[in-house]
């Protein structure tokens, strides 16, 4: 086979050398625009999984690239005057130069033509070749020459960064420092890849970089001013930039790019050219060096060059939509790092290592056992005020709000049971809300539970707004309090736009078949077409709404409710006041945001006021409409939590979406909780996260980084009334207090979950 390979970064080569490999008989030629030893970019990064992959597939240039290998295994964070150093991290750095000498070493070895000073105008130049692959890197002409049917999409990231070398000594550590000037943050991604060299990564914000001036200077002032700024680090070095070539000299904006097809006739795309991984998680080598292989291997497996590119762009896709959603993690948390920089350094440590969300809480312990116990004892001294003997995982410490205690972080999420009679709790509630907080959870949510009849969502929601109510729900909390360490919240809400529908498990918010009521709401906008429409509501139902949620807060105070939380998410009354998708109103209900939230103020003081003092009291909200730009956005959440903060609100529940049925949700683990994270780190108000949250490690995981400080379970706890026991047996958490009725089981639980997984009973 003929093989032209347009470009001579690591994709070419290797790719070339891997044609060669599997068939001496190949003319191979990798023509490049730069000379041999002009590159840029210092030091690349791969791992030892990488490496492992490459000695598969040529033992001889792998041995070649581990010798030249340096490698670190700690990350240290430079944060407000204090190191954080964890362990266990396994990286390893090689010159760039070095490496692509390495390979064009191994293809001279092999016969690989190497035509170096050679620019490419297009692939019509390689008329004469069976194969011409197409790996001019992350500015590709060749994808551009064919855009209508490789399709890219490029992204361009907001910061800027620019890739410096430097000869101090950063061998110890990937090293991270962030440093604070009068315009903003800027930070440094350090690490050795030689000896002598270390790679040195400025990055910032772009309006940093415009306050800083750095749009206004040119390669040898950028260079002075990041010494001057960086100099406590640099030890008396310079940082040097890689002048003669573009990515070495030049401040840049990322770009992430994701072709829709790879191949067009014999031309297939590969390396940066088809998809790029921001630098930040250092996975773009590995990306380039994988795909060579595989599609090596496809061209020699399939029958036909086509089979060999569907196969090669069907497998690398996956890997390629892995590591960009890691990647893409990893970039939005640098672009929005400012947010977390007023944490403490080991929680911002713990943020900053978990930030792609592939390392996870016991990954981390994993790493380095010591170093997460040392922020484990952190988190609990936060939440206790003393230095503990031992860790406890971060799900189980207390959270005190008001002169309420929390005995551990699990809460059951308000859940429609539609299982009551005239609003009244039965039965069903006593043993499903008691049987939750045996379980181990740390606060358990009733259901929406509606402030008046006409409130009610189903004929079947619990209601507080009569004597029996009120002794029922009594009842349940008599029994969390005296049998169980956990705290009971109630929610009130009122179902507006959505009141008058089905049970859930007939047909979810349609219209009941007879005796439906009367609905209100801010403006006359029905849920949807096949809904009532609503009333508008008047001063008068607005005084009547406020002063039903004013008795219900006082039938729950009687009742003993430890947490009283306010329904303003979902599309129910308050939402749809808070969100301008049902607000039209032209008053001062209506309107700007400030307007929109002025009557769920109101009644939030009212509530506030019959509440007793030393009770917390909490809002769920929508930070999302998933609309886009008209309706709420997780920009205005922060704004709308803002508001309730001030007001005096103890903690935030975000939740998101169920606002309007044009919305389209992106599902996913924890999908919710960067907005409870955004909340909570903009706003600097407690919250609650929520959402597909069903493991101890993302609760964990959360709550150490800082995201939230409480993470509700809702449908893990449907399928698991005692989802906090199990995860306590499943984390070794031996100190996890268990009904003492159920003692001898749960010693059992413990012994055979030491005895390994499949021994355990129950399941988390
Ligand atoms: C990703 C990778 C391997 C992709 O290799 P590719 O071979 O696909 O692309 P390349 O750009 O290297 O090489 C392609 C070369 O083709 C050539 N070329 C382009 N157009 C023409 C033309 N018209 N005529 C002739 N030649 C042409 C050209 O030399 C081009 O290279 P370029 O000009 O340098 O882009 C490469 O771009 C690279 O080395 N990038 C460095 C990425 C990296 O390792 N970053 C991670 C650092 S680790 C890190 O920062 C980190 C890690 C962990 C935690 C935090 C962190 N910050």
């Amino acid at each position: 086979m003929k093989v032209a390979c347009l470009g001579g970064g690591p994709a070419g080569l290797y790719f070339a050398i891997s044609m060669k490999l599997r068939d001496p008989s190949h003319e191979i030629v990798v023509v490049e625009r730069n000379r041999p030893y002009d590159t840029f970019g210092w030091g690349v990064v791969l791992s030892d999984e990488t490496l492992g992959h490459l000695e598969k597939n040529d033992r001889r240039s792998a041995e070649m690239i581990r010798d030249a290998f340096a490698y670190w295994d700690d990350i240290a964070v430079h944060h407000r005057g204090q190191v954080v150093r964890s362990g266990g991290h396994g990286f390893c750095g090689i010159g760039r130069r070095k490496l692509l000498n390495v390979l064009q070493d191994r293809c001279v070895e092999l016969g690989i033509e190497l035509r170096f000073e050679t620019e490419i105008n297009g692939a019509e130049e390689f008329a004469g070749y069976d194969l011409v692959v197409a790996c001019d890197g992350i500015n590709s002409r060749i994808r551009s020459q064919y855009a209508d049917v490789f399709k890219p999409d490029i992204e361009q990231r907001a910061n800027k960064y620019i890739w410096l070398g430097t000869h101090q000594k950063f061998d110890d550590a990937f090293t991270f420092i962030f440093e604070e000037t009068e315009h903003g943050w800027v930070w440094v991604h350090a690490y050795q890849f030689d000896p002598e060299t270390a790679t040195f990564i400025v990055e910032c914000s772009e309006a940093t970089w415009r306050g800083l001036g750095f749009d206004q200077m040119d390669g040898p002032q950028t260079i002075a001013a990041c010494e001057k700024l960086f100099a406590k680090y640099l030890g008396g070095h310079s940082l040097m930039s890689n002048a003669r070539h573009l990515r070495g000299s030049a401040w840049l904006n990322f770009q992430r790019v994701l072709c829709e097809k790879w191949s067009h006739g014999n031309v297939v795309l590969m390396g940066d050219a088809a998809a790029t991984a921001h630098f930040s998680i250092g996975s773009g080598s590995k990306l380039a060096v994988e795909s060579a292989i595989a599609l090596a291997d496809y061209l020699h497996s399939e029958p036909t060059l086509q089979a060999a590119f569907d196969r090669y762009e069907a497998d690398r896709r996956v890997e390629v939509l892995k590591l960009q959603s890691a990647a893409r993690n990893s970039t939005e948390w640098f672009e929005d790092v400012e947010r977390y920089l007023h944490l403490d350094p080991v929680q911002f440590t713990y943020s900053l290592l978990t930030r792609s969300q592939r390392v996870s809480h016991e990954n981390l312990r994993l790493r380095d056992a010591a170093w997460l116990e040392g922020a484990e004892k952190w988190f609990e001294q936060q939440a206790t005020g003393t230095v503990p003997a031992t860790a406890r995982p971060p799900m189980f410490t207390p959270l005190t709000l008001r002169g309420v205690t929390l005995p551990n972080r699990i809460v059951v999420s308000p859940m429609a049971q539609y299982s009551a009679t005239d609003g009244l709790p039965g039965d069903w509630h006593f043993v499903h809300y008691t049987s939750r907080a045996l379980g181990g959870a740390g606060l358990v949510t009733t259901e929406m539970t509606c402030i008046s009849a006409d409130a009610r969502i189903t004929p079947g929601c619990t209601g507080l707004y009569s004597d029996a109510q009120e002794a029922g729900w009594a009842r349940i909390v008599d029994f969390i309090h005296a049998e169980t360490p956990a705290k009971i919240a109630i929610q009130l809400g009122h179902a507006g736009p959505k009141g008058s529908t089905q049970l859930g498990w007939e047909t979810m918010d349609a219209p009941l078949a007879e005796g439906n009521w009367g609905l209100i709401a801010p403006s006359a906008v029905a849920w949807s077409d096949g809904n009532q429409t609503p009333r508008a509501m008047t001063r008068n139902d607005m005084d009547r709404v406020r002063d039903d949620f004013v008795a219900a807060a006082r039938r729950a105070a009687r009742a003993g409710f430890d947490v009283l939380e306010l329904h303003y998410a979902h599309g129910y009354l308050m939402s749809a006041f808070i969100t301008p998708l049902t607000n039209r109103r032209e008053d001062e209900y209506g309107g700007s945001l400030e307007n929109r939230m002025r009557f769920p103020l109101e009644v939030y003081h009212a509530v506030r006021a019959v509440w007793p003092d030393d009770r917390p009291v909490s809002v769920r909200i929508s930070a999302s409409d998933w609309v886009g730009d008209d309706g709420i956005r997780p920009e205005d959440a922060v704004q709308i939590a803002a508001m309730l903060k001030e007001a005096g609100v103890d903690i935030v529940d975000v939740s998101a979406g169920q606002t309007s049925t044009k919305a389209r949700p992106v599902y996913g683990r924890m999908f919710q909780t960067p907005f409870a994270d955004r909340v909570r780190n903009e706003a600097r108000v407690a919250t609650m996260a929520v959402g597909n949250i069903f493991e101890p490690d993302h609760l964990n995981s959360i709550l150490m980084a800082g995201r939230a400080d409480l993470c509700c379970l809702a449908r893990p706890h449907l399928a698991d009334p005692y989802w906090g026991l199990h995860a306590a047996v499943k984390l070794g958490y031996e100190a996890m207090p268990w009904p003492k009725q159920y003692r001898s089981g749960r010693d059992q639980a413990y012994r055979l979950a030491a005895r390994g997984p499949e021994q355990m009973t129950g399941k988390v």
